[in-house]
């Protein structure tokens, strides 16, 4: 009989997460999702359809590394498979989140295969650049509401990156983002937001 007990710091970090990016606009309705890596193969992961800045400990689940729900009986985050594609990916992930911003959403729609951003002092905010005098291209994908066949999209990306940002956008949806452990992943989520609203600004004044 497995566990399905989340322990009270992982769910007490989603929840918190969620009011976040709440009140920041970032999960409107029931968007967005929200995990923590419990260990080689267990994350704990917002169910599906709730709204994240209104979870209690029984909005948030089990699944294991393949995106397979560990209680039968609930249904987990239906991008799942994405969570689980970047704790595959990156062993050093500990939390994943998902918003759909303004910013996020109607950038992702302008941009081609790619969104620079380059000179903002936030940008130290990502690993290994102790400098705003960098660059970082950040993946853009299509939308797809099948979720294995963007997972499969998302790894074909990263295949032909030298350096991935820890983050990428989806075209007309949302950004994710990872990090270390969720406070972490809450600073980058948010130095990333800060940054697409500067995006969106300039081209406003400069279209
Ligand atoms: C409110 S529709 C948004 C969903 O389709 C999806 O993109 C999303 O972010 C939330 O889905 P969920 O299954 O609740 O994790
Ligand atoms: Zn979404």
């Amino acid at each position: 009989m497995q566990d399905l007990s989340i322990p009270e710091a992982a769910s007490h970090a989603i929840l918190e997460a969620g009011r976040r990016m709440d009140r920041f606009g970032w999960v409107p309705a029931t968007a967005g999702n929200i995990s923590v890596r419990l260990g080689p193969d267990r994350v704990a992961i917002t169910r599906s359809g709730r709204h994240k800045g209104f979870l209690d400990a029984a909005g948030v689940m089990q699944v294991d590394l393949a995106a397979r729900p560990l209680d039968s009986n609930a249904r987990p985050s239906a991008e799942t498979g994405l969570h689980c594609g970047i704790y595959r990916r990156f062993p050093e992930a500990g939390a994943a989140l998902h918003g759909h911003s303004v910013a996020a959403t109607v950038l992702s729609r302008l941009a081609g295969d790619t969104l620079t951003l380059a000179g903002y002092e936030l940008l130290k905010a990502f690993p290994g650049l102790p400098t705003h005098d960098a660059t970082v291209a950040v993946p853009v994908l299509d939308n797809d509401q099948d979720i294995p066949r963007l997972q499969a999209e998302v790894e074909r990306r990263w295949a032909d990156m030298a350096v991935i940002p820890p983050g990428y956008l989806i075209r007309g949806h949302g950004v994710y983002v990872w990090a270390a452990d969720m406070p972490a992943a809450l600073a980058r989520l948010e130095a990333f937001e800060f940054m697409l609203d500067c995006e969106l600004a300039l081209r406003r004044v400069r279209p």
